[in-house]
């Protein structure tokens, strides 16, 4: 049983709203979470991220431990107070990270050895290695297993070995992890495209038990349609009473769209690395700022969204400090996008909390096939 009590309030179809509650802050459901990869959610201050709604934000294990290191954020109190973000921090337990960023690593059943992308320094990261820099250093309130993100368009075959080498890190990580009275463990669910080796995957993890279950191996090029089609095989296989999050999604679309298949929990870095190139997000999918048509567009971005940078800004200005090269651009884009992400997630908790979730998805999905005019 997990000490984090989630609550289900409503359900809609497969879709839920409620609340995970955590020791430093309870996380409305479905919930999207602001990506703080180094300790900040670039370019704004916490207190913005939790005016626009942000009940949790995310850490990355790899880059802390890179710069400045897990042992130094922790005698510095631990991530919470080194960044201070009052509220609970979600980390990821650096193997994605490893894949998709280091230089010459090299991976057995013991764990991964690497290089730092940032001064080629070495670096070893195992299940026992991730959780104590998650859990005991960094502090997280919510730690995930090791695990290995298997590659889009590998073969059955490869998709079942790294789905086994996964529940084998679950294990581990779930030994090292032991029980903790304040924080929690979620295991990752992998199994590439294949519904069998999902439902294997699933399977696998609930007979090790974990306080909330994440489906991975997603975001990573198979597109949306395949995305859906995963979803559609395997959250029916995993315990209805704990959170699912899907890692590393995703666009407007994929939000709505993964809900209504049952997921509670998001993490993108969409809205920051897109605002700090010029990108602002609507339910009719990004405008470029610096397209001619804003030059003299003197109306906001969302006067809708209670956010000074979606309200108090004109496109015309944006679109001068963009081509400026202003800070002020990717600050007030990547907070105008965070707002936009968490106003969002609002209006899915609402509709679903009044039974209208399928009427919210259809009109989204209106909006968002109509486009940018
Ligand atoms: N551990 C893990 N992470 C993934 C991430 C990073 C999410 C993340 C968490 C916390 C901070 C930053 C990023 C993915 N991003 C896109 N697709 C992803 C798949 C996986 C995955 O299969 N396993």
């Amino acid at each position: 049983m997990s000490v984090f009590a989630y609550e289900i309030h409503a359900t809609d179809g497969a879709a839920r709203t409620g609340v995970l509650k955590t020791p430093r802050g309870d996380i409305r459901t479905p919930a999207f979470m602001p990506v703080g990869t180094a300790g900040t959610v670039k370019a704004l201050y916490m207190d913005q991220v939790k005016e626009t709604g942000a009940d949790i934000i995310l850490g990355n294990t790899y880059h802390l431990m890179l710069r400045p290191g897990a042992e130094r954020v922790k005698r510095m109190g631990g991530l919470q107070k080194f960044s201070t973000w009052q509220g609970p921090i979600l980390t990821d337990s650096g193997g994605f990270q490893v894949w998709s960023l280091s230089k010459l690593r090299k991976m057995n059943e013991q764990g991964v050895t690497f290089q730092s992308h940032i001064d080629g320094s070495k670096h070893h990261l195992s299940p026992e290695r991730s959780i104590e820099i998650q859990a005991d250093l960094l502090g997280a309130d919510i730690s995930m297993q090791l695990d290995e993100c298997t590659a889009f368009g590998c073969t059955p075959a490869e998709a079942q070995a790294s789905l086994e080498l996964s529940l084998r890190w679950g294990q581990r990580s779930k030994d090292a992890f032991g029980s903790r009275d304040d924080q929690v463990l979620f295991g990752i669910v992998q199994g590439s495209v294949f519904e069998d080796l999902r439902r294997q995957s699933a399977e696998g993890l609930k007979e090790i038990g974990f306080d909330g279950y994440a489906i991975g191996g997603l975001a990573v090029g198979e597109g949306f349609e395949q995305m859906c089609d995963v979803l559609d095989f395997t959250t029916p296989h995993l315990p209805v009473e704990r959170p699912r999050y899907l890692m590393g999604v995703g666009k407007p679309i994929d939000l709505v769209e993964a809900v209504a298949r049952g997921v509670d929990m998001f993490d993108c870095v969409l809205p920051t690395r897109s605002g700090r190139h010029g990108q602002a997000w609507s339910d009719y999918g990004p405008i470029n700022i610096k397209r001619a048509e804003f030059i003299e567009d003197d109306t906001p971005l969302a006067p809708e969204i209670d956010c000074p940078a979606s309200r108090d800004y004109s496109k015309a200005y944006l679109n001068h400090l963009f081509k400026s090269g202003e800070y002020l651009s990717a600050m007030l884009i990547s907070w105008h996008n965070i707002a936009y992400f968490e106003h969002l997630m609002a209006r899915i908790r609402a509709a679903i909390a009044a039974g209208e979730y399928e009427a919210f998805r259809r009109e989204f999905r209106a909006k968002w096939d109509q486009g940018i005019a």
